[in-house]
């Protein structure tokens, strides 16, 4: 493990807290001080137990939330990119419009940005084939898998050509195998686009399958980055292998 010199910012946090209203007097932080800088292009894990605020600190980046205190700052990579942040769920349940087939989907925002109908169709195509969809086009959502679901939502994230990819567990409700699949397509998917990536999870294994740093949040309330790794694996990463289970023990530690 190498200590991590930090150039080049996609995003600067500093200090930062957040209060949700209690019904007592006393304030409660969910976060509290946390302090983060993501570079360009970096693939960067959120990892912490149940309820410890990362959806919240992801919602803020996301500017779902607003923060209580503190610093944030996103820089553009280039003016190339139409859109800040992107935003992936856990359910595309929620997010698809079930009318619509997967290519509709994808097309959706770029309708709604009235970008002309041929250069419309293109973006789609490129999105559909990069996120492995071909084929699928005219599918309904009812008559797409779970993982299926999760490739329409990227492609349709990506379409619109955000700068960073923010993901709050996405692969949470998929099934173990389906899930390997997808954590494997998002690399794939990444290293071809260059997004930078902030990705949630739970999971310690798939936190070691795809960040190239994990930021360790500690229990809450006033939970913050107590610890951050950088996860010097090569891609495609082998659960088998010995480097992988070294680095393993190391953050599985941190919860025993
Ligand atoms: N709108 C809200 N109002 C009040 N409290 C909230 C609100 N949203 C989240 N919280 C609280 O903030 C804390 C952190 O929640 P958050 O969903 O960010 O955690 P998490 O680490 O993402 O959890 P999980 O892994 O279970 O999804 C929890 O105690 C939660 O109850």
């Amino acid at each position: 493990m190498t200590v991590i010199q930090e150039k080049s910012p996609s995003i600067v946090i500093r200090g930062m807290s957040k209060t949700f209203l209690e019904d007592t007097s006393e304030t409660v932080y969910v976060l509290k001080d946390v302090d983060l800088t993501i570079k360009h292009g970096e693939f960067y894990i959120l990892l912490g137990p149940s309820g410890c605020g990362k959806s919240t600190l992801l919602n803020i980046i996301g500017g779902f939330l607003d923060k209580t205190d503190g610093q944030l700052d996103i820089h553009r990579a280039n003016s190339n990119h139409d859109s800040n942040r992107g935003f992936i769920f856990q359910s595309a349940d929620s997010v698809l419009f079930p009318w619509l087939t997967v290519e509709e989907n994808v097309e959706f925002g770029l309708k709604m940005k009235k970008i002309p109908l041929a250069e419309r169709k293109r973006i789609v195509q490129s999105y559909i084939e990069l996120a492995g969809l071909s084929g699928h086009h005219h599918k309904f959502p009812s008559e797409i898998s779970g993982g299926m679901k999760q490739r329409v939502q990227l492609a349709r994230v990506l379409a619109n050509n955000p700068d960073i990819l923010l993901m709050d567990e996405p692969f949470g409700a998929l099934d173990a195998m389906t899930r390997r699949t997808m954590q494997k397509e998002l690399i794939r998917i990444w290293q071809e686009t260059n997004k930078t990536v902030i990705f949630v999870t739970h999971d310690i294994q798939e936190a070691l399958m795809l960040g190239q740093r994990i930021g360790i949040m500690s229990v809450g309330p006033s939970s913050k980055i107590t610890s951050m790794y950088e996860i010097d694996l090569p891609y495609p990463r082998k659960i088998t292998s010995p480097d992988f289970n070294h680095y393993y023990e190391i953050v599985q530690s941190h919860f025993d």
